[in-house]
């Protein structure tokens, strides 16, 4: 039996999620730990972004059962499953453009806060994760005069702002430049470093193989292979539908 420890931040138990005849997320079990960043990786259309609508709420699943933390969320909804600690960032943005980057984070601490925490404590956290997530220096310029690549990190300072234990990311680093990649992975292993569970979907294997401890892969909807990322640069069936001859070292 696995120790209190061990047991996942998040799980999905035999998924299935099918629009009429097509089935987008067929009997997907996975899990995700504290501490450690998981990958999600498969070709587009793989049903990696409505496996991640299923966990927060979003889609409603045919069969199979979410759980956050050991508390089964199948039925819930999305705001429920946020009180529980589920983050997440989406693929298209979805920033506040005309607002300060200050400003979307400082809204997102509003509404996960209010009447719990005191505005003081509410600026002093907008102004940790500025820090954290490298930000302070476009803190005051609105989110549509930043390059697309640094807005993909306010959306992850804006929901780390909802002080999450498990946080979703959707396509975090596309639009980034290497450098700013480079950047934010070390921010994923430092955000996991202090103990938040990430799940990270991305396109961008170099960062995948090396901010992830684990590694789930889809292909049609269904799991065809788990496992660290030793194992899945090597993995046949991996090879054959997704990476091909890609050099992901
Ligand atoms: N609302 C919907 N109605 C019908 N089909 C859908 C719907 N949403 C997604 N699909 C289909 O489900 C499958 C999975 O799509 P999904 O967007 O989850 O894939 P993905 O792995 O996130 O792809 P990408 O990497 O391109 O973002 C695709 O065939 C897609 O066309």
């Amino acid at each position: 039996m696995q120790s209190p420890e061990s047991s996942p931040l998040l799980e999905t138990r035999g998924i299935t999620v099918r629009f009429g005849g097509h089935v987008a997320v067929d009997d997907v079990s996975l899990a995700v730990h504290r501490g450690a960043v998981t990958g999600l990786i498969g070709p587009n259309g793989a049903g990696k972004t409505t496996l991640f609508n299923t966990v927060t709420g979003l889609q409603k699943p045919t069969s199979g059962r979410v759980l956050i933390d050991g508390v089964d969320v199948t039925g819930s909804a999305p705001y429920k499953r946020a009180r529980l600690g589920l983050a997440r960032t989406f693929q298209r943005l979805e920033l506040f453009l005309s607002l300060s980057v200050r400003d979307n984070l400082r809204v997102a601490g509003d509404i996960h806060g209010t009447g719990r925490r005191a505005r003081r404590d509410l600026e002093a956290e907008t102004d940790r994760l500025l820090e954290l997530t490298g930000l302070t220096d476009v803190a005051h310029q609105d989110v549509s005069d930043i390059p697309t690549g640094r807005a993909r990190v306010v959306e992850v300072a804006r929901a780390l702002m909802t002080d999450p234990r498990v946080l979703l990311l959707d396509e975090p680093a596309s639009g980034q430049t290497e450098q700013e990649t480079d950047d934010f992975a070390e921010l994923l292993v430092r955000l996991a470093g202090e103990g938040l569970g990430i799940c990270l979907v991305e396109h961008d294997l170099p960062l995948v193989m090396r901010v992830c401890s684990h590694i789930h892969v889809l292909d049609y909807g269904s799991l065809i292979a788990s496992g660290t990322p030793a194992r899945i640069r090597n993995d046949p069936a991996v090879i054959a539908a997704y990476i091909g001859t890609e050099d992901v070292a």
